[in-house]
């Protein structure tokens, strides 16, 4: 399976992620530019952490408009995973590809942890190799993590399903204990946890693991080999 790890300036997470594909998943990866209009070699989309374009103006506003979200919108069309951790979640949401935006932490510090994490939703490509409300663990770290939406598109995250993960112990002031959602046809994931940062026990901690071979055995059902 070929990931695209998208790179934009700022991004700091870009290397985590490669890792966690190359090493972790054993998959192929690829670094691609934020100048990228073409993304139709990928099979899964990946918007790293960091701090793109300095958080300027809120974080991942600026993003939102380099070219390749322009590749990353076709491509998400498509029903294809794109998966935006923290920063990458940030522009997800500013990009309008998911719904809501991020307000800076309740406490107005930022917060680097692991935390608790409740796999609220197992049955989309990302989350399916966990068990339904299983509890695990997986670091945080941002300033703006405050999830925020309005109730009606509350009600309807909840009535679609999107919210995927939520925090078991909100260290942010999210609304509903939000950490995860996705779209509606469930192939855009946005989430400020880092499973990318937890694929090896050598780093304290292997919960992230699941989340790419979710991915993976989901990618394989639709690609199964019939001879
Ligand atoms: N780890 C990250 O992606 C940093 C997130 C970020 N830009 C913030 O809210 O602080």
């Amino acid at each position: 399976m070929r990931f695209a790890v998208v790179v934009f300036p700022g991004s700091n997470c870009d290397t985590d992620m490669f890792y966690a594909i190359k090493e972790a998943l054993g998959e192929d990866a690829h670094y691609v530019s934020y100048r990228e209009s073409n993304l139709s070699n990928y099979d899964a989309i990946l918007l790293p952490g960091g701090f793109s374009y300095g958080d300027y103006l809120r974080s991942g506003s600026i993003a939102s408009f380099a070219p390749v979200m322009e590749a990353v919108r076709e491509y998400a069309e498509l029903g294809k995973p794109v998966l935006g951790v923290c920063n990458g979640f940030q522009i997800l949401l500013e990009t309008g590809l998911l719904p809501g935006a991020m307000k800076r932490n309740d406490h107005l510090k930022f917060i680097c942890e692991t935390t608790p994490i409740i796999v609220t939703n197992n049955q989309t490509m990302f989350s399916s190799e966990y068990r339904q409300d299983e509890r695990i663990s997986l670091p945080i770290a941002h300033a703006e993590g405050n999830y925020e939406c309005d109730d009606q598109t509350f009600d309807e995250l909840k009535r679609h399903n999107q919210i995927v993960f939520q925090y078991a112990d909100n260290p942010n002031g999210s609304k509903g204990d939000i950490a995860g959602i996705c779209n509606k046809q469930g192939n855009v994931l946005g989430m400020m946890p880092h499973p990318e940062r937890a694929t090896v026990d050598l780093l304290g901690c292997d919960d992230g693991l699941r989340l790419f071979e979710s991915i993976l055995v989901n990618w394989r059902e639709h690609h199964a080999v019939t001879s």
